[in-house]
């Protein structure tokens, strides 16, 4: 994600970097960069006339203070200004003092509306009983698509009656199905247009005097790049809305619209849809965004995807070993569990501050098949060797290849992996500090997919 915007940053630091004093000229060449990145990344050129100006006012006439390099003082100033203009704290979704609270969801065609609902409701599963409605009459497919999503999701489902085509008395009936099974959260899922289009309009702000929501969230494919800006503008004059959630962040989202919807719409970005996946939804935080864009790593938004991975059972696990130094392959299992419960490493290590640390780990990805094998050896030992895998010698290890259905090798393969990972909390430590970039702890390779390893 924002790749290309990452790296304009980074050479723009790297460029000021080593200069004692900064002169207008250096400003001047520093903000010209800044100015092209932006653009380059999509986004709207009066937001970017207006980041500019504040940064030259800011930067201009600045003293120096001698703790703070040139290149700190604009790296500084660029981080607080793309900070304001996505919004300085996270504003979390309304709940209404009096059920049922209800989210309308809007936006273009394909921008995840459908996807989002299911999101949100699975989201707000802790705390509400959430129900989604099928409003989106007009692409048959999406009534279904959406029942499929919420049923895996275990998220209560109304749709319309066979034949049905008024979607507002859908989103009107939907009340009474609401209260009938004691729902107080109900999101609609509205229909979407490929552009603006004044049928459509209409049809959303019957809705809405209807249902009375409590939040009218517009959807953004973060991929639209300019059009973002004059679509929740469009939207926002006819609706009024409360809310935008930004889509597709783990695509190859340019930076765009995070940068320009909210200073267009005059509304919070409140969520942010990184990934296919239901659970794939964060708070959008401005902060982490703007870390992320100047490539600062993300470290607030790894630690949450690692606590949000790891049971208490298992910290608990993990910290008892720690304490008593005994780092055995049930624990080794526990780790590998948790690293695939991550998601793929990519994502995840692009969140730290290591430079081409997401470059090294491209498409790296936990290979099922290999985690279900590895699963398998240590499982067909017993709790005793598990504890101590020193023991397992010859025989032990033929008899563990053919219960798990495996190979002597593998299971050697396992037993050198298991050594490794020993030593893997150093290595982690060694990697942010160190020279040359980020290179791929010693073994991991092993469960990856299409890399050559233990089992490949
Ligand atoms: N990678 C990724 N894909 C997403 C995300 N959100 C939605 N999608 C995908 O985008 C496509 C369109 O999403 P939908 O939820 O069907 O979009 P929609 O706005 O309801 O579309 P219409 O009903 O046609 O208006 C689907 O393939 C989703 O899986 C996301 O955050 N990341």
């Amino acid at each position: 994600m924002f790749d290309s915007l990452k790296e304009r940053f980074e050479n723009i630091f790297a460029n000021l970097r080593g200069k004692g004093k900064l002169t207008e000229e250096d400003i001047n060449i520093a903000l010209r960069e800044v100015r092209r990145a932006l653009l380059e990344a999509d986004v709207n050129f009066k937001v970017v006339k207006d980041v500019v100006e504040a940064i030259r006012t800011r930067a201009t006439g600045r003293q120096v203070v001698e703790s703070v390099t040139p290149s700190q003082l604009i790296f500084t100033i660029v981080y607080e200004e793309l900070v304001r203009i996505m919004g300085d704290a996270p504003v979390p979704l309304a709940v209404s003092p009096k059920p049922p609270t209800v989210y309308m969801m809007v936006g273009l065609q394909g921008s995840g509306k459908t996807t989002t609902s299911v999101k949100i409701a699975r989201r707000m599963l802790k705390g509400h009983k959430p129900l989604v409605v099928a409003c989106d009459l007009r692409r048959p497919a999406a009534v279904d698509q959406l029942r499929v999503l919420a049923e895996k999701a275990g998220v209560p489902f109304f749709g319309p009656e066979p034949g049905e085509r008024d979607a507002v008395a859908v989103a009107k009936k939907s009340r009474a199905f609401a209260e009938s099974r004691l729902c107080d959260l109900i999101i609609l899922d509205t229909a979407g247009r490929l552009q603006l289009d004044d049928e459509l309009m209409c049809e959303l702000e019957e809705m809405k005097s209807a249902s009375e929501p409590t939040e009218i969230l517009l959807v953004v494919d973060s991929m639209t790049g300019q059009e973002a800006v004059n679509v929740a503008d469009a939207f926002n004059k006819r609706l009024g809305l409360t809310g935008v959630v930004l889509t597709k962040l783990d695509g190859d989202a340019r930076g765009g619209p995070a940068l320009a919807v909210r200073a267009a719409a005059g509304v919070p970005i409140k969520l942010a849809g990184c990934g296919e996946k239901t659970e794939d939804l964060e708070l959008f935080d401005a902060r982490r965004m703007a870390q992320r864009i100047i490539g600062m790593g993300d470290m607030e938004g790894l630690i949450e995807k690692v606590q949000s991975a790891t049971s208490e059972a298992d910290i608990e696990r993990m910290t008892q070993s720690l304490k008593t130094n005994r780092f055995t392959l049930e624990d080794m299992l526990v780790q590998l569990r948790q690293i695939q419960k991550l998601g793929p490493l990519e994502k995840v290590v692009e969140m730290l501050p290591i430079p081409g640390a997401s470059k090294a780990l491209k498409d790296a990805e936990i290979d099922p098949k290999r985690m279900k094998q590895t699963e398998a050896i240590i499982l067909s030992m017993t709790p005793k060797e598990r504890r101590n895998p020193e023991i397992i010698k010859g025989g032990r290890r033929r008899r563990i290849a053919e219960g798990s259905g495996t190979s002597v090798q593998m299971v050697n393969q396992l037993l050198a992996q298991y050594e490794q990972m020993k030593g893997m909390m150093k290595t982690f430590g060694k990697m942010a500090g160190g020279r040359g970039g980020f290179k791929m702890p010693r073994g991991m390779g092993a469960f990856m997919k299409g890399r050559r390893g233990f089992f490949g």
